[in-house]
C-alpha cells in the first residue's frame, strides 16, 4: 500500500473533485460516516459514551462534524468543540444538522480537568493534509489538552499538528490511540504506534487508485472501514 505526499493527498484530493465531479459534500459525508464506523468497532458505546469531537475550520472539521452526527445515531453522546466555525454554506448546515440532532457545542475551550471529568473518548478533527505549522494561536489550548489528557484519542486522517510527511517530529506533538486514514495514508501514518489504524474514505475509483499506484488492500463485504 502506498503512503502518500502531501501533494499527492492534495492532487487526488483534486482529481476526485474535477475530473470524477463529486462534490465535496458527498466526500465528507462518506468520510465522516467511515470514521463513525472506525471508531464503533473499537470503541464500544456502552463504555464509550461521551466523545468530545474537536474540529477544526477546513475539511477535516467538516469530517468530525459529519462523524458526531453519524455517532449520535449510534448511541453515543458526542460534544462538537468548533473553536473557529467557517462561516460558509456547508460547514454551517453541518453544524446545523448537529445541533438538530441534540449535540452540543462547547462554548470555549474544555480544560484539562473537565475533560478528563466528562468524557471518554476525543475525536481529533483539527487539521489534515492541508496543515501547516505551526499551530495557530486559537488552537493552542485544545492541542495542550490533546497531548496532557489520559484520554483516548481517535484521530481523523492525520494526528492533528504532524507533520504530513515526516509525522511526529515535534516536542508537543500527541500519539493518538486511534488513526482512521482516508482515501490511502499519508507518509505521516509510517510513524504512528497507537492501537488501531483503519482505512476509511470508500470512494476511490478502480482508475484514479491505478494512475496513483495506490495498491489499496480490499475492503470486506460491505464495510465502511478497513483495519490495517
Ligand atoms: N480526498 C479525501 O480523502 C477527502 C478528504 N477530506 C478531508 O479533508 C481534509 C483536508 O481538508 P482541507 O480543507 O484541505 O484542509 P485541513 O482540514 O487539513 O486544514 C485546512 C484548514 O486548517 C487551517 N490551518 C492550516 N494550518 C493551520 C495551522 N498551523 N494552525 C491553524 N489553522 C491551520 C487552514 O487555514 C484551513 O482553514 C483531509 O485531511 C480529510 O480529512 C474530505 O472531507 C473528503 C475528501
Ligand atoms: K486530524
Amino acid at each position: 500500500m502506498k503512503f502518500l505526499t502531501q501533494t499527492e493527498a492534495v492532487k487526488i484530493d483534486e482529481e476526485l473533485f474535477n475530473e470524477y465531479k463529486f462534490s465535496v459534500d458527498q466526500l465528507m459525508e462518506l468520510a465522516g460516516l467511515s470514521c463513525a464506523h472506525a471508531i464503533a468497532k473499537c470503541y464500544p458505546a456502552d463504555c464509550f459514551k461521551r466523545v468530545l469531537v474537536c474540529c477544526g475550520p477546513g475539511n477535516n472539521g467538516g469530517d468530525g462534524l459529519v462523524c458526531a452526527r453519524h455517532l449520535s445515531f449510534m448511541k453515543y453522546e458526542p460534544t462538537i468543540y468548533y473553536p473557529k466555525p467557517t462561516a460558509k454554506p456547508l460547514y454551517e448546515n453541518l453544524s446545523h444538522q448537529c445541533k438538530s440532532n441534540g449535540i452540543s457545542f462547547l462554548r470555549s475551550s474544555p480544560t484539562l480537568e473537565s475533560t478528563n471529568e466528562c468524557y471518554d473518548l476525543i475525536v481529533d478533527a483539527l487539521f489534515g493534509f492541508s496543515f501547516k505549522p505551526p499551530v495557530r494561536e486559537t488552537f493552542v489550548p485544545i492541542t495542550e489538552i490533546l497531548l496532557n489528557t489520559k484520554i483516548p484519542i481517535a484521530s481523523i486522517d492525520i494526528p492533528s499538528g504532524w507533520d504530513v510527511e515526516k509525522g511526529k517530529i515535534r516536542e508537543n506533538d500527541f500519539e493518538p490511540d486511534m488513526l482512521i486514514s482516508l482515501t490511502a495514508p499519508k507518509l505521516c501514518a509510517k510513524m504512528f504506534k497507537g492501537k488501531y489504524h483503519y482505512l476509511g474514505g470508500r470512494f476511490v475509483p478502480p482508475a484514479l487508485q491505478e494512475k496513483f499506484q495506490l495498491n489499496l488492500p480490499e475492503y470486506h463485504d460491505c464495510d465502511m472501514c478497513l483495519k490495517l
